[in-house]
């Protein structure tokens, strides 16, 4: 019998293609900075047994169509998979799997250091010192909230959102609060966060932190109602999907002072378009979805990713399966 096969929507570097290609004969797309097109995607997975995406491909009935009979797992090089149609996948029993654990401490790093960034408004800082801006010490130039004795609210407490709190713990809060719908005792404890409603988290809190996943009861949460309810002086951060915000209502809190600034990994869509409202604003941060991009996590969700596959082809329990749903 020949070796399996698999279709590969990107370069996931040479580490975890040697171990996929001593196993599977591999199809790849080879363009770094370009998804694979829709057609290409088509056309490629077509009698394949395993495909392994990334969070840029929309994997819907149309590419399980396409892929045909053979198709056994559909592996994401990502945490989230709110870009597969992971209940059809069930229906047709094709194992789902993604990369949970090994970026938590990357987008953990990433959230505070764009909490960090945001609130001390450093872009606007460094811009200012480049274009002659500068022309002397001021009293409140360029000032913004600290972390010090703040309450700082999460949405979302699953693991990214628990090693935020882990690391801002260190700057001397307040109050940490968290919102989730599982109450998450035992963690919550060992943080020191308090569990409260949104409404609550958000009156309260100095700093908003999203960490939830999107699915659809998160779809654009924070609406215009949700930063009506943040205070003035609040910085929100978005580290998890771009869906879980109403971008058009975050534009307007931004422009209205309705909170104080924001700072944001993720958009709808993506790459957002440069001629964006947010690019304008200057109490706006946006980041190209970099959350988990240090060199160790993406080796390591590469990795996971392809063993997934290969447990999946050999019908041993899968690492990292998708199973609630
Ligand atoms: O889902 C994920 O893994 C992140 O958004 C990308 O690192």
């Amino acid at each position: 019998m020949g070796k399996p096969s698999v279709y590969v929507t990107r370069d996931i570097g040479p580490e975890a293609l040697a171990v996929l290609k001593k196993h599977c004969n591999v199809t790849m797309w080879h363009e770094p900075m370009n998804p694979v097109p829709r057609d290409e995607l088509i056309k490629n997975i077509a009698g394949k047994d395993a495909l392994l995406c990334l969070l840029t491909d929309t994997i819907d009935v149309d590419v399980l169509n396409a892929a045909g009979p053979y198709l056994k797992i559909v592996s994401t090089m990502s945490v989230g998979f709110d870009h597969l149609d992971v209940r059809e996948m069930k229906r047709r029993s094709i194992k789902v799997a993604h990369t949970p654990n090994v970026s938590t401490d990357s987008v953990a790093e990433l959230t505070v250091t764009l909490l960090l960034v945001t609130c001390r408004r450093l872009p606007e800082a460094s811009e200012a010192a480049r274009n002659g801006e500068w022309k002397t010490w001021s009293p409140f130039w360029l000032c913004g909230p600290s972390l010090n004795n703040s309450t700082v609210g999460i949405v979302g407490f699953g693991r990214i959102g628990q090693q935020v709190a882990q690391r801002v713990k260190a700057f001397n809060l307040k109050s940490l609060l968290y919102y989730d719908q599982y109450e998450k005792k035992r963690e919550a404890k060992e943080l020191g966060a308090e569990l409260v409603s949104l409404d609550e988290l958000l009156t309260r809190s100095d700093f908003v932190i999203a960490t939830c996943v999107l699915i659809p009861e998160t779809a654009k949460m924070f609406n215009d109602e949700v930063f009506q309810k943040m205070k003035p002086t609040a910085v929100f951060i978005n580290t998890s999907r771009g869906g879980v915000v109403d971008q058009d209502a975050l534009i307007r809190a931004l422009k209205t002072k309705t909170i104080f600034a924001a700072g944001i990994d993720v958009t709808v869509p993506e790459p957002l378009p440069t001629d964006n409202e947010l690019f304008k604003l200057n109490n706006c941060v946006v980041l190209p979805h970099v959350g988990s991009a240090t060199i160790g996590a993406r080796n390591a969700m590469a990795m996971l990713a392809v063993n997934n596959v290969l447990a999946a082809l050999r019908g041993e329990r899968i690492p990292a399966e998708v199973v609630e749903y």
